[in-house]
Formats: structure tokens, C-alpha cells, sequence
């Protein structure tokens, strides 16, 4: 063991119940929005191929020029209660928004920079109607913000002299200044999502991003943080120097999903996915592969089934309206979500070994296992091992308790889950298995094999 001062300060899951909200939410979304949402990966009439939000490091931009941008700001058609209602339809639970992003442009009208939404056309505060609308719909805010500044002169990606150290103390106070002014103007916020927090500079403040850390909690009591937010005193990221995880769950997850339960060492944790490959701001044409409705609602039952959250990405369009295939995606999703959420929310991980026809999910709330499924072998069966001693008592479709299953022993703790009519689904659908203990020596009398 390590002796550390900045490493974990728990260890193990938060078990109060700001954290356990958080841990049910099983859906989010994410929004990314801000300046970069103008030139969406096009600058002079070149596409970039990079992340649209990351356009300003180009080469084919100049820093100033990106900056102006600041001069087109002017959303028009923004109207954050139509955003609300689209995520309520889909089902999320909880938001997550940009409100700086790499480029330092901040969506609200901070009062430690000019680079903020009060100093373009636009002129009023973003974030604000947005926590307005979305909590109006009784779905939970949590605010993302990069350490990471492009655009202010203290930042240093590393410190190497007299005056490195200077200007980012400097910087420091200013990012001190930017979270403790969210926390106050937006008090209803669950959480901060931090990102932008790798370079060397900010690694090697572990000291002050640890007490910087104990401040906003102690402003904002149930405050969750990721493992992202800071380094412990030897530089170690996500997870401290004894292999603790820092914050209150493991931020590792973007763009990937874990494959099985030891991958997540029993933390809580979020996987933060975009519908492109790899787009995150609003670009003009997405490359490559498009994700479809399904193929994210396998990954949503997957971070579920492994004790995580799914939180799916849109980019915004620089008027304000989002684009089309966000919004028949978040209308697919909604229209699944509307039969089958009580699979998703409050679910856990459920202890059955993994089969190939889908995943396993238990709910904290009904305490029933949910089978979500979206392979059926050509034999027509669902298998299903259950932990031992438990015994499947029924098991039922969720979309009409009328699809019913009759569940056939054909091993210890092993059963088939026969649907009585052909399965010809053409969306994944869910199995409810009412379980319960196996009678007292009730062995099903199977005799194992000596070998
Ligand atoms: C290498 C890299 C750095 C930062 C990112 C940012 N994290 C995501 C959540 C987005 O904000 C993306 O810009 C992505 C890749």
C-alpha cells in the first residue's frame, strides 16, 4: 500500500441515496453544442476529418479566426424545451451539457472571461433554460466542463518555467472561479462531467484539484464526480496509485463498452457513445458508420446488464434544431423504451452467466430479471443458468404478458425458455423470469458426470 494524501478518498461504491439516483438512471443523454456547431468540420470549404469539436486545433484554421466565431453565436430556433421533449420521449433520465468545451467558449455568461455566450449576437445564458426545461421533465442535469482552455492565455499543456507556473496558477483560480460559479447559478445540477483533464499541467495538480474537489462537494453535498476530474501525487489518472478508483464512478468508458463484469471492478461507471464514429460536436456529414436504433439499444442493455450507464451523444445544429437522424433515433429508442423501461431503469447487473441470445438484468425496484434479447438461436430456446438454488418460477413477455414462455429444467440450475408461439420479432424484445428458491432437496436429481 501506498501512503497517498490525493489518491481515493472511498473506497468501494458511494452508497448514499444522491448516488443510487444516479446509479438507477441506467439511460442518459449528452449534448455538445457551442461554436464549433457552426463550422461543423468544414473551414474554408475543406472537410475536417477529425472530431467536429476539435476543429480549432487544424492546421488549416487560425486560432483568431476560429474565435470570431463568436460573432455568428445566434441559435435562433434554440428552444431548450423542445430538447427536453425529445430526451423525455426517449426515455433519459439524465443530461449531460456542455458548458465549456475545449475551445473555452462558455455557454454561460461567466463572469471570469468575454469568450462567453453574453458576448455574441445571442447574448443570453444557454445553460440556464436548459436545466429550466429539462428539469421541468424530471430529468436529472449533469454539467460537463473541460479544465482544458484553447482560449485562455494561462493555459499551459505542461509547466516548465518560472512563468508556466505563474500564468497557471493563474489559471487555476480562473477554473475555481468557473466551477464554483456553476454550482451556484445552476444549484439544481447532480453533477459535474469533467473532461480535458490529461496534460501534464493539470496532472501535477493534485494538491489543489483534490481540495479543489472537497470544495464543490462541501458547496454542493451529493455532488457526483467522475474519476476524470484529477490526478492523485504520482500522477496516476481514473485510478490512484493502490488502484482505487478517484470519484464517485470510472469515466473510462467513451466510445467503448466493457465486455464482462470483472472489466468494471465493481464501480459504477457511464459509457459516454456518439452516433457517428466519432463525432461529438454537430458535423455537416458524418463519416463511416451510423449507428442504428438497434445496434444502440443492444449497447444500452449491454452498460446496463454490466452495472453502467448509456449515455448516447447529440450535436446540436448551430441554429439551435437538431438533425433529423438524431431525432428518428431518439424516437426509436423512445418507442422501445415506452414497452420495455422497466428493464432499464434501476437495473443491475443479475449474477447469470452470460448467453448468447442477449443480456440479463436485474431490478433494485421489482427484483424480477429481465431477459433482453436480441439473437434467437435457430433452436427457438432461450437458455437460461441461473445462479445456483434459484429455480424459474414464470416467465413472461413484457410487451404483452399474453407472449407467454414455459420454462423446461434441463439441468441443475439450467433451463430452456420455450416461447408457445413462433418468436418472429422485428425489434429486441424482453422476457420477465419471476424466480425464486429451489425447494429443499430438490436437486432435479442430476447426476453430474465423473471424469
Ligand atoms: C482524444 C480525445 C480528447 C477529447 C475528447 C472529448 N471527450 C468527449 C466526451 C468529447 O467532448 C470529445 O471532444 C475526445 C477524444
Amino acid at each position: 500500500i501506498i501512503q497517498l494524501q490525493h489518491g481515493a478518498h472511498r473506497l468501494g461504491r458511494r452508497n448514499d441515496a444522491d448516488m443510487a439516483r444516479w446509479r438507477a438512471y441506467g439511460l442518459g443523454q449528452f449534448i455538445h453544442w457551442g461554436l464549433y456547431s457552426i463550422p461543423a468540420g468544414e473551414w474554408n470549404g475543406k472537410m475536417y476529418n477529425g472530431a467536429a469539436e476539435w476543429i480549432r486545433t487544424w492546421k488549416e484554421v487560425s486560432p483568431q479566426a476560429y474565435d470570431s466565431l463568436i460573432y455568428r453565436f445566434n441559435p435562433t430556433k434554440f428552444n431548450p424545451d423542445s430538447w427536453a421533449a425529445v430526451a423525455k420521449q426517449m426515455g433519459v433520465k439524465y443530461v449531460t451539457i456542455t458548458t465549456k468545451h475545449h475551445d473555452g467558449f462558455c455557454l454561460w455568461p461567466s463572469k471570469f472571461t468575454d469568450f462567453t455566450v453574453a458576448n455574441s449576437p445571442y447574448k443570453k445564458d444557454i445553460i440556464g433554460p436548459l436545466v429550466k426545461a429539462y428539469d421541468k421533465q424530471g430529468i436529472d442535469v449533469i454539467l460537463y466542463f473541460s479544465v482544458m482552455d484553447w482560449h485562455n492565455p494561462d493555459w499551459r499543456y505542461d509547466i516548465k518555467t518560472r512563468d508556466d507556473s505563474i500564468a497557471f496558477n493563474r489559471f487555476k483560480q480562473f477554473t475555481r472561479n468557473q466551477l464554483l460559479e456553476l454550482l451556484t447559478q445552476y444549484p439544481s445540477a447532480k453533477g459535474l462531467w469533467f473532461d480535458g483533464t490529461w496534460d501534464k499541467s493539470w496532472v501535477k495538480q493534485a494538491a489543489f484539484a483534490d481540495s479543489l474537489e472537497t470544495e464543490m462537494r462541501k458547496l454542493h453535498p451529493g455532488l457526483i464526480i467522475g474519476s476524470r476530474f484529477r490526478a492523485d501525487e504520482y500522477g496516476k489518472r481514473h485510478f490512484d496509485s493502490n488502484g482505487n478508483l478517484m470519484g464517485d464512478y470510472e469515466q473510462g468508458w467513451e466510445r467503448k463498452i466493457p465486455e464482462k463484469i470483472t472489466d468494471v471492478h465493481g464501480n459504477d461507471w457511464d459509457c459516454v457513445m456518439t452516433i457517428p464514429e466519432n463525432q461529438w460536436g454537430y458535423a455537416k456529414t458524418w463519416q463511416g458508420h451510423i449507428k442504428t436504433a438497434d445496434e444502440l439499444l443492444e449497447m444500452l442493455a449491454k452498460c446496463v446488464s454490466l452495472d453502467g450507464n448509456f449515455v448516447l451523444n447529440f450535436g446540436p445544429k448551430p441554429d439551435g434544431t437538431l438533425r433529423a437522424e438524431e431525432l428518428s433515433l431518439a424516437k426509436a429508442i423512445g418507442d422501445w423504451m415506452t414497452v420495455n423501461k422497466e428493464a432499464i431503469y434501476n437495473g443491475e447487473y443479475a449474477g447469470f452467466i452470460k448467453q448468447d441470445w442477449g443480456y440479463f438484468i436485474k431490478s433494485t425496484a421489482s427484483n424480477k430479471i429481465y431477459m433482453l434479447v436480441f439473437n434467437i438461436p435457430v433452436s427457438g430456446v432461450l437458455r437460461v443458468a441461473t445462479p445456483s438454488h434459484m429455480a424459474i418460477r414464470k416467465a413472461y413477455g413484457l410487451d404483452n404478458a399474453a407472449s407467454n414462455y414455459t420454462s423446461e429444467e434441463i439441468g441443475s440450475s439450467t433451463y430452456f425458455i420455450h416461447p408457445n408461439q413462433q418468436i418472429t420479432p422485428k425489434k429486441p424484445f424482453v422476457i420477465v423470469l419471476e424466480t425464486g428458491e429451489e425447494a429443499k432437496g430438490q436437486t432435479g436429481g442430476y447426476e453430474k458426470a465423473k471424469t
